[in-house]
């Protein structure tokens, strides 16, 4: 058994996708956390049901493993309309999206994953299919070239962004409600592990719940992948039973820290510190400097370190926080310790 922690955010692994799903809450009611997307969508869907309609278009924004496919799931499910699922990259031509806007069914709903990564003619399309139900399909080429307008049925779009900054603005605005998921509250990642385990079929003392909640970055993704990881242990190494010992052990043994900063958020601050004295460091030194692709170090690692306050986005690039030297044990340069003379406090301070 081997796990990169590098690798704790994607979902490469046929039998992680495997695992994810099957803990995946299948209903509004059964999604914990993000009580005003929650709220706010629901009343979305509920008007669009007491209307007999179609639900209008929903954009989730927010980092990795919060919850957007999963939401995506459910408003289908909450809208009993049928699925269907593919992502921006996958479409390489205005042609394969004209398909699919083709092939869809009144009501249903249309998962775009990775919305922003859409090429400019496809995007063009969608404006069109989403405000009009619509899309002119181009016969012919050059001077002679025709657009001819195919009506399609009417659906949701449910498009998913880690970078809702990206989105170009017409797009964005043709989106009639944008959920913008935040990292979660450890109460609320207590919740998602202890459901988790239930429906693991794994024994989870309620100290190990608060440890592994305690270090999941905020993200329902790393509570899941933690409680596997530490039932993993607890086999192998222990009795089986998830204690709070145990999963503080085998969360020691993965590299999450106690605070929950994994490889890739430590080596980021480590270099930052280390290497460029604290920064400001432009963005595709640091990737070059951590191994890692500008995007992972921007969309997976960046986001929870700059909302733990360890790291600042400046227009001059990156920079640690005195909370990152912190963290790491380092003292930032320059900066000399003041150890009051003899040890009593300073009068001049006090007096
Ligand atoms: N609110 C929630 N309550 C319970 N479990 C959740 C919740 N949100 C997400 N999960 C769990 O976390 C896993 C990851 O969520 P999901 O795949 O929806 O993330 P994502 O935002 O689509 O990530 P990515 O940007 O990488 O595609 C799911 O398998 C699901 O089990
Ligand atoms: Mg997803």
């Amino acid at each position: 058994m081997s796990l990169d922690p590098v690798d704790m955010h994607s979902v490469a692994d046929p039998d992680e996708r495997a695992a994810e799903s099957a803990l995946r809450p299948t209903s509004l009611a059964e999604f914990e956390g993000q009580p005003r997307v929650s709220e706010q969508l629901g009343l979305v869907l509920a008007a669009a049901r007491r209307r007999g309609g179609v639900a209008d278009h929903v954009l989730l924004s927010g980092p990795p493993g919060l919850g957007k496919t999963t939401l995506a799931m459910i408003i289908a499910a909450e809208m009993t309309a049928p699925l269907r699922i593919s992502s921006g990259p996958a479409i390489q031509h205005a042609g394969d999206l004209a398909a699919i806007l083709s092939g869809l069914t009144e009501g249903e709903v249309l998962f775009l994953d990775e919305i922003h990564r859409l090429s400019r003619p496809a995007e063009e399309m969608l404006y069109l299919a989403m405000e009009d139900f619509r899309v002119d399909v181009v016969v012919g080429k050059g001077p002679g070239a025709t657009a001819i307008p195919i009506e399609i049925p009417r659906f949701t779009l449910v498009g998913a962004t880690t970078r809702a900054g990206l989105l170009p603005s017409p797009l964005r605005d043709r989106f009639g409600f944008t959920g913008q998921l935040e990292f979660y509250d450890p109460a609320d990642l207590e919740h998602i592990v202890r459901r988790s385990a239930v429906l693991l079929g794994v024994e989870l003392e309620p100290d190990a719940a608060r440890e592994i909640a305690g270090r999941s970055r905020g993200t329902p993704r790393i509570v899941n992948r933690l409680l596997r990881r530490v039932r993993d242990f607890a086999e192998v190494r222990g009795s089986g039973r998830l204690t709070q010992a145990v999963a503080a052990a085998a969360l020691e043994l993965y590299e999450v820290d106690s605070i929950g900063l994994d490889r890739l958020d430590r080596a980021v601050l480590v270099a930052i510190c280390k290497r460029f004295a604290g920064g400001p460091v432009g963005l595709s030194t640091l990737a070059i400097s951590v191994g890692e692709e500008r995007e992972t170090v921007e969309e997976v690692a960046e986001p929870f370190l700059v909302r733990e306050g360890f790291l600042m986005r400046t227009p001059r690039g990156r920079v640690a926080t005195p909370a990152a030297w912190a963290h790491l044990g380092l003292t930032p340069p320059g900066s000399t310790a003041w150890t009051p003379p003899g040890g009593a406090p300073d009068p001049g301070l006090f007096g």
